[in-house]
């Protein structure tokens, strides 16, 4: 699906490189979690893969595509195929939850039919149907991230990348936050999770490449962690 190849990011103004030549492959139905301190690349390298970001050298191809190379309407087209998923939800504070779950598909110039019809699927799928005409701030962190869940996976993303979506909640709800990931991920979905939940990651049992400094040092299934 996304193969990195040798890639390397210096950003503007900064000395050191964010990325080290760093190459990496994701298949279609995988659950990924990046793992690392923090300034290690995590977040950099999911920027690179939403492309908010472009290498400064080596490359990306997303579903054999340089993303290098995208149009204006190929980089449109990429977004839509990605579901983002952040620490701080970024909900819109004026609007309830199930019009910040319609939003989503109102930029993208959906019908109100098809609308109404997939709105409630998607909160029914995160659990929170009986809170649709909450405002967030009437709802708690883990319920906001729901919210985030369901306006990601409303588009049908092939992919869903989330940057430290359990930073701000307690373990309880970030484990259930995990498993939210997880039946999505099981229903086809790529999921890609940058955290420092080493617990969770440990519990779990999922793909982890773990990244220091910008570079990769480890690749495989299991904990967050080689030595267990
Ligand atoms: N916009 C930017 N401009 C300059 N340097 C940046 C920028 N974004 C990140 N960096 C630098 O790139 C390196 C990698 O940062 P990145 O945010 O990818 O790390 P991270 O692993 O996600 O860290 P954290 O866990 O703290 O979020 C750090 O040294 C950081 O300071």
């Amino acid at each position: 699906m996304i193969e990195i190849k040798n890639v390397s990011k210096l950003y503007n103004g900064s000395k050191g490189l964010a990325l080290k030549e760093t190459s990496l492959a994701l298949e279609p139905g995988e659950f990924i979690f990046l793992v690392g301190p923090s300034g290690a690349g995590k977040s950099t390298l999911i920027k690179l893969m939403f492309r908010e970001q472009l290498p400064t050298s080596g490359e990306i191809f997303f579903e054999n595509r340089n993303m290098a190379d995208y149009s204006k309407r190929e980089l449109l087209a990429h977004r839509r195929k990605i579901g983002m998923v952040f620490q701080d939800y970024k909900l819109l504070k004026q609007k309830t939850v199930y019009e910040n779950v319609a939003f989503a598909l109102e930029v993208l110039g959906k019908s109100p039919k098809e609308i109404q019809k997939k709105v409630p699927e998607a909160l029914e799928k995160v659990g929170l149907s009986q809170k649709k005409d909450k405002f967030p701030k009437e709802l708690s962190g883990g319920e906001q991230q729901r919210v985030g869940i369901a306006r990601a996976i409303i588009k049908q993303p092939v992919l869903i990348l989330a940057d430290e979506p359990t930073g701000n909640l307690d373990r309880d709800n970030a484990l259930q936050l995990m498993k939210l990931f997880e039946k999505i991920n099981k229903e086809g979905t790529t999921v890609v999770i940058a955290t420092h939940a080493w617990d969770l990651v440990d519990r779990m049992q999922k793909r982890v490449v773990a990244l220091s400094s910008g570079e990769l040092m480890r690749d495989e299934q299991g904990g967050y962690s080689n030595n267990e």
